[in-house]
């Protein structure tokens, strides 16, 4: 039986999914039977080698790709059967990304930035223009808000995209490689912000990286080669303070 308390709430399910993509008439196969389940309230990180099929898998479990075999679960609802439109709907009310480009919009101010995804969602402007100042104070840029990208530092930019996908309070928030284009430093804030949304809000937080610094930092390391998962285990570092997210 599925467990069903908030901390051990199996959110995300994968089983025996696999993927392969056909450039011309050469297939290759990047998923292979792979099977795994995420928790709820838990920065869960997916390592493993460039090529290794990171991002497809985090495409997958998000809704983003198809599988060619196998089932994907999110919340409780079935993602591989699910036509494009409710699909699309799905990613909307439950999911938040976060990429390693940070993708913000130039001319946008970093509160503009995260007030858009809730205009999406139908959430008035007075309540959008409030919950976007709450996620940017959350992140620590109560002081930046008026700022746009160019006027930012790239772990600034990526706090933004981070407030961007808290603001919508998804169950599900997806990173791939959010560090990636950061120094060590921020980098490093970054990770401990996505591993504190996790604790704080309780959110699913999958994260994709083939950077070993951040294995630390996460509650459980999925380490993947070629196609499959090759370890699974959960690390012990100290708790995470969960009384605020301002570095
Ligand atoms: N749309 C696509 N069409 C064709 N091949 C693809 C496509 N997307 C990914 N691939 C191939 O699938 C394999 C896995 O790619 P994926 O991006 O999932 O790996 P990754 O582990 O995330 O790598 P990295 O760490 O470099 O981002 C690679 O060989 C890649 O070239």
């Amino acid at each position: 039986m599925m467990p069903t308390t908030s901390a051990t709430r199996v959110t995300l399910r994968a089983e025996d999914i696999g993927k392969a993509f056909m450039s011309g008439k050469v297939r290759t196969p990047v998923l292979d039977g792979l099977s795994l389940s995420v928790r709820a309230g838990e920065l869960t990180l997916i390592s493993g080698p460039s090529g290794c099929g990171k991002s497809t898998l985090l495409a997958i479990l998000s809704g983003l790709q198809r599988v060619d075999t196998g089932r994907v679960f999110a919340l409780d609802q079935r993602l591989d059967d699910l036509d494009p439109r409710a699909l699309e709907r799905f990613r909307l009310l439950h999911t938040g990304f976060v990429f390693q480009g940070f993708n913000l919009f130039p001319a946008l101010t970093a509160r503009e930035q995260v007030e858009l995804p809730l205009h999406y969602l139908g959430v008035p402007r007075r309540e959008a223009r409030e919950r976007a100042a709450r996620s940017l104070e959350e992140v620590g840029l109560a002081h930046r808000m008026a700022l746009r990208p160019a006027e930012l530092s790239g772990g600034e930019k990526q706090r933004v995209a981070i407030a961007r996908a808290l603001s919508k309070e998804p169950a599900l928030l997806f990173a791939d490689e959010p560090t990636s284009a950061l120094d060590a430093a921020s980098g490093q804030i970054v990770i401990d912000m996505l591993h504190r949304i996790a604790r704080v809000h309780g959110t699913t937080v999958l994260c994709v990286s083939h950077d070993p610094r951040l294995i630390g930092h996460a509650d459980r390391v999925l380490s993947m080669e070629d196609g499959r998962i090759l370890n699974d285990r959960r690390e012990t570092t100290p708790g995470v303070p969960t009384e605020g997210l301002v570095p």
